[in-house]
């Protein structure tokens, strides 16, 4: 041991202890070492080596034990932290982290606490594309993410919660930044079911209401436009005896089971529905409601619009994601150019080859009038402005739709529905098998449906006394905007009873009046329906009539108002 302190000893004793001092002070912050000179030359050297070997001993596993003290003291402190305020970490990427916000955007509570805030509205009309389903997801564009450096406290079901959020980056921005949800050790519980009621009211505002796509086409390009919201089409608002057992096939076609079956067989995962019959059958209707029922979104194709060829066809196709409705109304504009030459300004004609099985066929192209092809699933993209590059006609070919629908490019996962009003006038390339598996027909109403839509229209929670007489002053308000007239005071009993004259007096032999039976529209019968918000007994007094004359001038169908209240 001497030998190895040999260059020390060389050392002035002195200064030795001096550097072994400060050695051991550095070693062992908060302590002081101040080594005595060993009187007595080398022995006392000695002795001093192995005083200071003692005390660096003991420095290094007092060193030791202050370090495991601190992280005992550290974990225990994390512990009890955790037992006290157990504490939920939510990443702003992930899907929960917009359930909260959008709690907290609709608790006054919460507003009044707010010192400062910034506003950012988040349409889901904005919503492009892609960010509707990531929308679903839960996933937002960043930029639209606007957050609050403050700790906001929340009442619920009698627990408090505190909300905040640990930024990153400036004060009121933070991107990629935590959300800390905390509430007492003893009301644990109350953070699992404050999350669950943030996800079942985010999701249930999702539900009420619904997308459609539209595209726009010009030279050389085509887009899915900004979606338009529409609420959702209530399901039980559908009068059809037959929309249960499509929903019920389409929720089969949805499921995960079914999608794995298809991968499993290497089958293009997609369906195709053909809804066909009379106008103003409820075809337009059903899909809008299942839509809403399913939550999906509808991505409207027209391939008559201007500008459309078979290649921006097929990538409005691609560019339709996943799980949603792909909508070809009125497919029936399509016609062989050997079966009908429309040579209206805005028709135009495909290229003429030799018609076949499709792979080029020629075709006429009539595009909607007015917009109604959009119009008639949303109300479409009215007033847009047409460009010169978008009046370039429609010049898609029967091979580009087909290619479009079962191609390669097709997106899997969809379902895919055609309308038309003429099933007869379709190439039957387009209705072979595989293409559209599903045949749906719309006929004209029947006694039943016009029963039905009767007590849909007057349900008879409008009609109790009560409904009236609550008070006085929000009564009278109710009877103005509701139309109800204070005369209509009905029991379900007899709206039931109005229900089946209703349906007697528009089909007086049971659906087979007239030479081929009566035939009205539900959209018709709707739009009568509608005059007699006020009384339902009116509306039935007068149905004989209304259905009488319209047969004579053959106006069921689709028919506006027919009463005459002169
Ligand atoms: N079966 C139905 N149940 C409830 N309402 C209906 C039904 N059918 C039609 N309607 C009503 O009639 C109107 C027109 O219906 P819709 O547009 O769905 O008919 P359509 O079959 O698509 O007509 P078209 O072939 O002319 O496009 C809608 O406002 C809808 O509320």
């Amino acid at each position: 041991m001497l030998e190895l302190l040999g260059p020390l000893a060389a050392m002035d004793q002195s200064t030795l202890l001096k550097s072994a001092s400060q050695l051991l002070n550095t070693l062992a912050p908060g302590t002081n070492f101040d080594l005595p000179v060993a009187p007595g030359g080398d022995a006392g050297l000695a002795n001093s080596a192995s005083t200071f070997i003692g005390f660096a001993i003991r420095a290094i596993l007092f060193g030791y034990v202050l370090n495991w003290a601190r992280r005992i003291y550290a974990a225990v402190l994390y512990k009890a932290n955790k037992l006290l305020f157990p504490t939920a970490h939510i990443l702003q990427s992930d899907s929960a982290y917009s359930w909260v916000q959008s709690w907290m955007a609709a608790d006054p509570n919460v507003q009044n606490q707010l010192d400062d805030f910034m506003l950012s509205t988040r349409e889901s009309s904005k919503a492009r594309g892609g960010d509707r389903n990531l929308l679903r997801s839960g996933r937002y564009d960043d930029d639209d993410d606007e957050f609050l450096e403050q700790v906001i406290r929340i009442r619920y079901k009698g627990c408090w919660i505190w909300v905040s959020n640990e930024p990153g980056g400036n004060p009121y921005r933070v991107h990629g930044g935590t959300m800390k949800i905390t509430t007492l050790g003893y009301q644990k519980h109350a953070l699992r079911s404050f999350l669950a009621a943030a996800h079942a009211a985010f999701y249930a505002k999702e539900e009420r209401e619904l997308l459609i796509f539209h595209s726009e086409s010009g030279a050389g390009y085509t887009e899915w436009q900004d979606p338009i919201s529409r609420p959702s089409r209530p399901w039980s608002s559908v009068i059809l005896p037959l929309k249960e057992p499509i929903l019920k096939d389409m929720e089969r076609f949805l499921s995960n089971k079914e999608s794995r079956w298809y991968a499993a067989r290497g089958i293009p995962h997609r369906r195709g529905y053909l809804f066909h019959g009379e106008p103003g059958a409820g075809k337009t209707t059903l899909v809008t409601a299942l839509a809403s029922r399913l939550r999906l979104d509808i991505y409207v194709i027209s391939i008559c619009q201007n500008g459309m060829d078979d290649n921006k066809l097929s990538e409005l196709f691609r560019n339709c994601q996943p799980h949603s409705i792909i909508l070809l109304e009125d497919i029936d504009r399509i016609f062989s150019a050997n079966q009908s030459i429309s040579t209206g300004s805005s028709s135009t004609i495909g290229p003429k080859t030799a018609s076949g099985d499709g792979s080029s066929t020629p075709f006429i192209l009539t595009p909607p009038q007015n917009g109604e092809v959009e119009a008639a699933i949303s109300g479409g993209p009215e007033g847009q402005e047409q460009t010169e590059e978008k009046k370039e006609p429609s010049v898609v070919t029967m091979s580009g739709l087909l290619n479009a629908i079962d191609g390669v490019s097709s997106q899997e996962g969809c379902i895919l529905i055609a309308s038309t009003n003429h099933p007869e006038k379709l190439d039957p390339a387009l209705t072979r098998a595989g293409r559209f598996d599903v045949r749906v027909p719309f006929h004209s109403a029947s006694p039943e449906q016009a029963r039905l839509l009767f007590l849909h229209f007057f349900p008879a929670e409008d009609f109790r006394q009560d409904h009236k007489t609550d008070d006085p002053l929000s009564s009278e308000v109710k009877l103005a905007d509701s139309g109800v007239s204070l005369t209509d005071t009905l029991d379900q009993a007899e709206l039931d009873s109005l229900a089946r004259a209703f349906s007697e007096a528009v089909f007086p032999n049971g659906g087979a009046g007239g030479v081929e039976g009566t035939r009205v529209a539900m959209a018709s019968m709707q739009a009568y329906l509608l005059n007699f918000k006020e009384s339902p007994r009116m509306a039935v007094s007068q149905a004989a009539e209304w259905a009488r004359s319209a047969e004579k001038g053959g106006l069921l169908l689709d028919s506006p108002t027919m009463i005459d209240f002169a």
